[in-house]
């Protein structure tokens, strides 16, 4: 690892967000990886002279649901376009009444409830268990605490994410269930988004955009599509400010990660030498290169 970062910054754009303004020499392009398709060609620019990458997390359209995702060719087609850190900026329902619509809420717990998706770049031939005890980097947490508040954004610091499988949202059984846990927001798609950015050794950090009261609260009305778009317009502005004012503060070059990101497989990986599989090896080139020296 080299002593001095230049970060390059990876945005993963959700609902309502496809695109980002302000780009300098932006090309979009095609990044191939062995895991399959990403979502979308990826998004090249600068802003501020920041290298910068953009990718939309459902496509362009928003053709791909959450269960559909390709998360692992999402976060590889970010690391080998170079990226250090990743910016997920989500939509999501509150569970929490302090937490209303077209608040900003820099998560840094996760419970993850998905079950019918790949959560990991290891399997057999290759075992790694990496650490999500703080699933979140807190350096990326601070930067986007500081710009949201500098642009205004009403925002709260720490807060649990609940990510369920959908498409459908939740029952309101599932919902009050979710409260009883002490969850803050609920959404369908930043796991297995964080733990596959933890095993590529990249800094993440999520923006979560309350769009609705979910279905547990007796003043609101059940959350659908048409009600979340509505916010959804209005946090994306926001959401585009934000990123305009925490991108140059994070691009300066700086040393390796504090809490140890990207350094995340130092201690992970179990299986012997003389046992790994070798065509999975070559699949984690990009992932965990540094560490098996493929
Ligand atoms: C359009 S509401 C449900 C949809 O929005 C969120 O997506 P993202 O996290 O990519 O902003 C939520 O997780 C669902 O996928
Ligand atoms: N209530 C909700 N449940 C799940 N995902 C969401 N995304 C936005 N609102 C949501």
């Amino acid at each position: 690892m080299p002593d001095i970062i230049e970060p390059v910054i990876g945005l993963i754009g959700g609902s309502g967000l496809y695109d980002i303004d302000g780009l300098e020499e932006r090309e979009w392009r095609q990044v191939e990886t062995p895991w399959g398709e990403p979502s979308d060609l990826l998004l090249f620019g600068r802003l501020a002279g920041v290298r910068c990458v953009f990718l939309p997390r459902h496509g362009r359209g928003h053709p791909t649901p959450p269960s559909a995702l390709n998360y692992r060719a999402n976060i590889d087609a970010m690391k080998r376009a170079g990226v250090t850190e990743i910016i997920s900026l989500s939509a999501v329902g509150s569970l929490n009444e302090a937490l209303p619509p077209g608040h900003f809420v820099i998560v840094d717990q996760f419970i993850d409830r998905t079950f019918a998706r790949e959560k990991s770049f290891f399997g057999c031939g290759c075992v790694a268990h990496v650490s999500m005890a703080h699933p979140v980097c807190p350096r990326l947490g601070d930067a986007l605490e500081a710009s949201a508040r500098e642009v205004g954004l009403p925002v709260t610091r720490g807060g649990t994410y609940l990510v369920m499988e959908g498409p459908q949202f939740s029952t309101k059984a599932e919902s009050e269930l979710y409260r009883q846990w002490k969850c803050d927001v609920i959404g369908m798609t930043n796991m297995p988004e964080a733990k596959l950015a933890r095993e590529a050794e990249l800094c993440y950090a999520t923006v979560a955009m309350v769009t609705d009261f979910d279905c547990w609260h007796p003043d609101h009305d059940a959350v659908t599509v048409d009600a979340v778009v509505k916010v959804l317009l209005g946090n994306a502005d926001k959401a585009k400010a934000l990123v305009k004012s925490v991108v140059p503060a994070l691009g300066r070059p700086r040393g390796p990660c504090p809490a140890g990101c990207d350094r995340a497989l130092d201690n992970a990986l179990i299986t012997a030498p003389e046992k790994r599989d070798v065509a999975l090896l070559a699949k984690l080139d990009a992932v965990a290169g540094r560490v098996l020296g493929v």
